[in-house]
């Protein structure tokens, strides 16, 4: 997951030197960033559901990271030298001539990935709920990601130097690098499945197959999980606030550039501490979550403090060129990140039966996949449509935007207060400890 974290976000510091390099415009990058989430949205993550409960964690970790690799090197490809005067550019170029040839073959290469990268999110998912079952899930979860988010911190340093390491500054470099490290991820996942299967041997055969049939996947199950308000509540909430927080990480870099007039490197460096900040806390709040519980008001504060920090690079930051008040916001946006995460994940297992877990998961993500895939695309049409004329890329008014980003936190938290409302009148659990030897909760078993 580090490397893929890495990879998602490799061109986000490079937009200003994308545009200059392959003439991709803001839209052009909106439909790149994504096009990640495509496929997943068009059902791809329901089937990655099915085949990760039929075939298991193994065969689905180290398939998700064949793709997450084939859909590197097609990106790779499509931003290179190699790909430029091929026929294939040319016939590309051809039609939808607002997206570069580069940029269509990029979104395809994208596309996989990110089948590849969300099919391996679930995987982790469950993996991770059979590794820790009865032991410190959240901090477990909590620790994948952080160590997610030490990626982004380290791409946000090395993308720009990579690109900036050659003469003339190039993109291929940083995406060659994070590519090779896709590569070096897949050889890792096939390592981990050695251990998983002696895992399987330490469980014994009887124990696997039924936690095996626990979790399969029945397609009358989803019916039932899309009938839940509470799924509905969960997955809502879900949409919202990672709209908020992914698709402004594609825009961050150049959001800071245009409002403080700095250059791509000085933008990233200042970036690069909002997901430091979310991985030094997620696992002291999982910890915190495991033993005292509240994470529905974990939620809530989470969701308050994103707005606060949306509206604060909207107005303030433009006005006072602060970067005192910059590296504020982006510290406490990095707090807001560490909160909703962990309390998020976490609680998915409280509300739903365990036989719905997996499928419970990937419903999630395929909500989630929605607004990860249509918000970059409205955010670059919000960016041309409020800066006519502006061709200069370090010249955008990021204000409209940024606006657009705190809304979808107010309504992450207006889901949030129902969430707890729902929980103060029907005792989910979501403001209890994980840990909990006599913990009787109240789950969603299909009539929901
Ligand atoms: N085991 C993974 C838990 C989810 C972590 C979460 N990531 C997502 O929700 C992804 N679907 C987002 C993406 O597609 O980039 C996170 O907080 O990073």
């Amino acid at each position: 997951m580090l490397f893929a974290y890495m990879f998602v976000d490799v061109m986000s510091p490079l937009q200003s030197l994308i545009q200059k390099q392959r003439g991709w415009s803001p839209d052009a990058f909106g439909y790149y960033a994504g096009a990640e989430y495509i496929l997943n949205v068009f059902g791809f993550l329901i089937l990655a559901g099915i085949i990760l409960d039929k075939m298991g964690v193994r065969f689905t970790g180290t398939l998700s990271a064949s793709l997450m690799v084939a859909g590197a090197l097609i990106k790779l490809y499509a931003i290179s030298e190699l790909f430029q005067g091929t026929a294939l550019e040319l016939w590309l170029n051809s039609w939808w001539t607002e997206m570069p040839g580069s940029a269509k073959l990029a979104a395809l290469g994208f596309m996989i990935f990110g089948c590849g990268c969300e099919m391996a999110g679930i995987t982790v998912s469950k993996a991770l709920a059979k590794w820790f079952e009865g032991k410190e899930m959240a901090l477990a979860m909590g620790l994948e990601m952080a160590i997610a988010r030490i990626g982004v911190f380290f791409i946000f340093t090395i993308s720009p130097r990579l690109a900036d390491s050659v003469v003339p500054a190039s993109v291929v470099v940083p995406v060659a690098f994070c590519s090779a490290l896709l590569c070096i991820g897949l050889l890792a996942y096939i390592v981990f499945t050695f251990m998983d299967a002696k895992l399987d041997r330490e469980m014994g055969a009887n124990k696997v197959a039924e936690a095996e049939s626990d979790e399969e996947f029945k397609l009358s199950d989803v019916g039932s999980i899309f009938k839940s308000k509470l799924f509905w509540i969960i997955a809502m909430l879900c949409v919202l606030y990672y709209s908020a927080i992914f698709p402004f990480q594609r825009y961050a870099a150049n959001m800071l550039q245009c409002n403080l007039g700095i250059s791509e490197t000085q933008a990233s460096d200042i970036f690069r501490w909002f997901p430091v900040g979310a991985a030094a806390l997620t696992p002291l709040l999982g910890y915190y979550l495991d033993r005292k519980g509240k994470g529905a008001s974990m939620l809530i504060l989470g969701a308050i403090l994103m707005i606060v920090c949306h509206l604060t690079f909207a107005f303030v930051v433009p006005a006072t060129k602060s970067e005192l008040i910059t590296y504020s916001a982006i510290v406490v946006l990095g707090i807001s990140f560490s909160l909703v995460p962990a309390a998020l994940w976490p609680s998915v297992p409280k509300i739903m039966d365990k036989r719905f877990l997996g499928s419970a998961y990937s419903l999630i993500f395929w909500v989630q996949n929605i607004g990860l895939a249509f918000v970059p695309i409205l955010i670059g049409k919000v960016i041309t449509w409020s800066n006519p004329g502006v061709t200069d890329p370090m010249q955008y008014d990021y204000t409209l935007p940024m606006c657009c980003f705190a809304s979808l936190g107010v309504l992450a938290l207006i889901f949030g207060i129902i969430l707890k409302a729902m929980n103060t009148v029907h005792h989910y659990g979501l403001e209890d400890p994980n840990i909990k030897e006599d913990f009787e909760d109240v789950r969603i078993d299909g009539e929901a």
